[in-house]
């Protein structure tokens, strides 16, 4: 029986960086998490512990500190491009490299209107993410969101679905839809204005979802996601995950009292897991 290694790739993973960008009369805070991960000749050391084409993982640590200087002054995405170029083209035996970006969204505190110059409050657990791929001259931006969690009282709806001996759910035309949605969209070209585009994309899918009147979460998925490709013509596909989160009426009539949609319990788990890609034909 032969055996032999299959795919493989190396790098270190949650790298945590932050940076100010001082201007005269504000700064600017990021925080960011980076992975990296390459692939390439790599087989002897994983066969025969030759390390003479390993790049380590602590000095692609350092790599991302020492780029982010010059190269983190903009869009995260050109950040993680100038990483993944500078891991291909300063090391020959990297066929593949891969940098995951995710950003932390803090925003300036506002006081009488006015964006304090140097204070921040966190946009709670909302991520921007990105993943860059360079594999020779092809490469590959797809930029989201993570953890954006989004609710509305109204405009929900689900009814008309299956009935079997072990269906107790009620039908209903006026619930709660809740959800933290993660979105991922593929950029056609990496030479995109990243994030004028994010916020774009960022505004579409809340906006889509607040004024969408919804007959389930896959209908408001692909709504969401259709919206999104019609409105940014560089924007190829889009994967959606969205969790239902559900609202659950509370039972207030054994207490005589009348619940006329208005008291519910949130529960974490089970929980409905609603997911779809939309592409262009
Ligand atoms: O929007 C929904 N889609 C479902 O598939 C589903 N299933 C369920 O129990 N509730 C819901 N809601």
């Amino acid at each position: 029986m032969q055996i032999k290694l299959s795919e493989n790739r190396y790098g270190k993973n949650a790298v945590q960086l932050s940076r100010i960008i001082r201007h005269a009369d504000h700064h600017e805070f990021r925080q960011l998490t980076v992975n990296t991960a390459l692939e390439g000749d790599f087989e002897t050391a994983y066969t025969r512990g030759d390390n003479t084409k390993i790049l380590p993982t602590d000095t692609q640590k350092n790599t991302i500190y020492a780029l982010a200087k010059a190269h983190l002054a903009g869009a995260m995405e050109d950040f993680g491009l100038a990483l993944a170029q500078h891991f291909t083209s300063n090391n020959p035996q990297v066929q593949r490299a891969e940098v995951t970006l995710s950003e932390h969204a803090w925003t300036h505190m506002v006081f009488d209107g006015q964006p304090h110059p140097h204070a921040y409050i966190s946009n709670g657990t909302e991520k921007h993410t990105a993943t860059i791929v360079q594999q020779g001259e092809a490469i590959t931006v797809s930029s989201g969101i993570k953890d954006l969690l989004i609710l509305k009282t109204t405009d929900s709806s689900f009814e008309h679905y299956i009935k079997d001996p072990f269906t107790t759910l009620r039908e209903t035309s006026d619930r709660i839809l809740a959800t933290q949605c993660e979105a991922t969209w593929i950029y056609s070209t990496p030479q995109q204005d990243f994030d004028t585009l994010f916020q774009r994309i960022r505004h579409t899918l809340l906006r889509t979802f607040a004024y969408h009147k919804s007959l389930s979460v896959q209908q408001t998925l692909f709504d969401m996601g259709k919206a999104v490709l019609e409105e940014n013509p560089t924007v190829q596909e889009i994967s959606l995950v969205m969790p239902n989160k559900h609202h659950i009426p509370f039972n207030l009539e054994q207490f005589g009292i009348e619940n006329k949609n208005e008291v519910f319990v949130a529960t974490d788990e089970p929980y409905g897991f609603i997911t779809g890609r939309v592409v262009r034909e």
